[in-house]
């Protein structure tokens, strides 16, 4: 049985006793920043020298300074840049402004896990990270919920890395929900794992074929949207409330028994032996590799891939429909409060 912590787990006052620096005020960034400030603790962010969030930052009440800067006075730094760009910012601006005893946090463990960065043996290295995105890790916290979060320790070089971790941890809202132990190779792992077979990689492909039958079988594609992108949410949200049994247990028994029989032919057991190839190129490297081999050209494969998804048919028709109904509503516009909460 995984480890769990809550609220009674952690001790506030350990995080409240230290400065923080929050480093990228992304998805994220701007979570982690603003969850920590109103938690009582201070928080600085340090952003790239004409960085586009400075002015976003600041709106919130934060204080933003040079990365370096914020580094250097900092008792914990949270790398919070995209996973490519966080060994660049770390050998450039923190590794040599880094005080020799500050805790290193992340929210994902590939650069530890595949060796992109090295910290010195001084410092603790700790992962945070939460298992939602920034935004609805921002709008949980200020609903008085929280998102729940995995939580790791890879170097325990003060005695006390744990106590720190989990009154950071219970700073973002994380224990409200339950945290739980892991480590940065299991995190790193099995959440490339998940987001590449499942969560985005699948799902997305799952959609675009359903869409690219129904339309080519002369359905309209509006039709299609709602029935193979729209209502995924809904189906989703059952799952997530009560498992797939809920799912099946809501939905009509002609669903259910089509399920059944026409979800295997689907998904085939040849699928399960494609996602172990996946897993074991992500245990190996192989993928890692290639991303930021592919990062360090440019990203050439990169942007001609999100370009070809970006032209796909189904987000044409997702883009016109979605003007025209309610629920359109996106983090955004909780965000400028032109959506009510
Ligand atoms: N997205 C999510 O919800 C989740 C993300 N994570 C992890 O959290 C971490 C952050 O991801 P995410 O929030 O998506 O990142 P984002 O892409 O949202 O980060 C954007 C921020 O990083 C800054 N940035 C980008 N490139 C550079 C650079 N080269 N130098 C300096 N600053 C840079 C941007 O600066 P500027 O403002 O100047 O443009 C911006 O402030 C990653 O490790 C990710 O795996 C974990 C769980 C979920
Ligand atoms: C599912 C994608 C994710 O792993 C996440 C939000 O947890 C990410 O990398 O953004
Ligand atoms: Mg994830
Ligand atoms: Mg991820």
């Amino acid at each position: 049985m995984a480890e769990m912590f809550y609220d009674d787990d952690a001790d506030l006052g350990v995080i409240q006793s230290k400065k923080v620096a929050i480093i990228g005020y992304g998805s994220q960034g701007h979570a982690h920043a603003l969850n920590l400030r109103d938690s009582g603790v201070e928080v600085v962010v340090g952003l790239r020298d004409g960085s586009a969030s400075r002015a976003k930052a600041e709106e919130q009440g934060l204080i933003v300074k040079e990365i370096g800067e914020a580094v250097a006075d900092a008792d914990v730094v949270m790398i919070l840049t995209p996973d490519q760009a966080q060994r660049g910012v770390y050998a450039e601006h923190i590794e040599p402004n880094l005080k020799p005893d500050a805790a290193l946090f992340f929210a994902h463990g590939f650069n530890i896990r595949y060796g992109y960065i090295t910290p010195g043996e001084g410092h603790d290295v700790c992962m945070v990270a939460p298992k939602g995105p920034g935004h609805t890790v921002r709008r949980q916290f200020e609903d008085g919920r929280g998102v729940p979060a995995i939580i790791a320790v890879e170097q325990d070089a003060s005695g006390s890395a744990w106590d720190l971790a989990l009154s950071y941890a219970k700073a973002m809202g994380a224990l409200r929900a339950g945290g739980i132990k892991t480590t940065f190779t299991e995190e790193t792992e099995t959440d490339l794992f998940g987001e590449q077979s499942v969560l985005c990689g699948g799902v997305s492909k799952l959609i675009q074929y359903g869409f690219e039958t129904l339309t080519e079988a002369g359905y309209q594609p509006e039709i299609a949207y709602f029935e193979v992108l729209h209502e995924l949410k809904l189906i989703v949200d059952l799952i997530n409330e009560g498992g797939i049994t809920k799912q099946r247990w809501s939905c009509s028994d002609t669903a259910e028994y089509g399920d059944y029989v026409s979800g295997p032919r689907i998904i085939t057991p040849e699928v399960k032996e494609n996602m172990k190839a996946v897993l074991a190129d992500i245990q190996d490297g192989t993928f890692a590799t290639r991303f930021i081999e592919d990062q360090d050209a440019g990203a050439p494969e990169f942007e001609a891939l999100r370009a070809e998804g970006q032209n796909h048919p189904v987000e044409k028709t997702g883009q016109e429909l979605r003007k025209l109904f309610a629920w359109k509503t996106t983090d955004a516009d909780y965000e400028d409060g032109s959506a009510a909460r």
